[in-house]
């Protein structure tokens, strides 16, 4: 049985965070293991609470279930404050395990989930370590420093991620606006691919950053390279948006029912042309 980790925030919602992630372990037929790093009180309609743990009880669960049992793959989601994220860092020192980072800092409702002063301590130490980093829009301006306005800026801001020493970073587009949902993947190596699915016109995207990330661990974990597990990642979060639970009164959650049920049957468009193009309409896409 491959065994994934996730270390990020519970969500009492059960859309995103800690619980978005083991659904999705689940599904994908990976063992989830957990590290909580915060609790958070919180529904579809926004964030009302957080209670976050202890830097050390954080790495004592990360090095006690790590001890016992082979993790094949680790993410990261809600790390809350730079002293976590040391933490973190701390115990997968000497650790082989492929590191996605998902680098969540404000809930769909506007709360912030990482604290200001965090981000340094992210990209200082965290960062080096990463295999997949996998910010939106709006986190890539805040680790790179750079404003993104143009196909061109995202690719100044993968290459200022890039610098930081993670092997690949994936920009996704859900707060683009337009008529399909691009993300971008840069590697190390230069090479590069954007991969888009038709846009779904919803409001239920509560925790799909969670689970596209989720998708991802789960699939290396099982031994995917790191390009199909990222496409197939793309795959698994589309159809969860694409057939929605109706649950809440806010931004509901995703079904993260669907892959499964579907057989992964799911069409994702690749491009390796670096001028867009094939995607006409990225150009004039708004941030939200
Ligand atoms: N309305 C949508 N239709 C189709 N795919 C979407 C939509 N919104 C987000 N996605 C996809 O969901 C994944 C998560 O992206 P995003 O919502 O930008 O992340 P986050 O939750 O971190 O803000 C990406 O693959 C993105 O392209
Ligand atoms: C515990 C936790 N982790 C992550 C998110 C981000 O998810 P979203 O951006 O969809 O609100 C969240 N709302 N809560």
């Amino acid at each position: 049985m491959n065994i994934a980790m996730t270390i990020a925030g519970s969500d009492s919602g059960g859309g995103a965070g800690i619980q978005a992630d083991l659904k999705t372990f689940q599904e994908l037929g990976v063992f989830g293991t957990s590290a909580i790093t915060a609790l958070t009180a919180q529904n579809t309609l926004g964030v009302e609470g957080i209670f976050s743990a202890d830097p050390s009880f954080v790495q004592q669960q990360i090095e006690v279930v790590m001890k016992d049992m082979p993790v094949k793959a680790v993410k990261t989601g809600m790390l809350f404050s730079a002293e976590i994220i040391e933490a973190v860092t701390h115990s997968l020192r000497d650790k082989e395990t492929q590191l996605v980072v998902d680098p969540v800092m404000i809930a769909k409702g506007g709360a912030s989930l990482l604290q200001h002063e965090a981000v340094t301590a992210l990209k200082k130490t965290l960062l080096p370590r990463a295999t997949v980093l996998t910010p939106n829009i709006p986190e890539a301006e805040v680790i790179s420093g750079i404003e993104i306005k143009s196909p061109k800026d995202l690719e100044k801001a993968a290459n200022a991620m890039l610098a930081m020493g993670v092997s690949c970073v994936i920009i996704k587009g859900g707060h683009l606006e337009g008529k399909d949902a691009v993300d971008t993947v840069y590697f190390q190596d230069g090479s590069f691919f954007s991969m888009q699915t038709k846009r779904i016109s919803t409001v239920q995207t509560h925790g799909t950053g969670c689970t596209f990330s989720a998708a991802l661990t789960a699939f290396l974990a099982q031994g995917f390279s790191l390009k199909s597990a990222i496409i197939e990642a793309k795959k698994f979060v589309h159809l969860a948006i694409q057939h929605p639970l109706n649950i809440g009164n806010g931004h509901g959650p995703t079904n993260h029912f669907a892959y499964k049920k579907l057989s992964g049957n799911c069409e994702v468009t690749i491009s390796e042309e670096r001028e867009f193009s094939s995607l006409s309409d990225y150009g004039h896409a708004k941030l939200h």
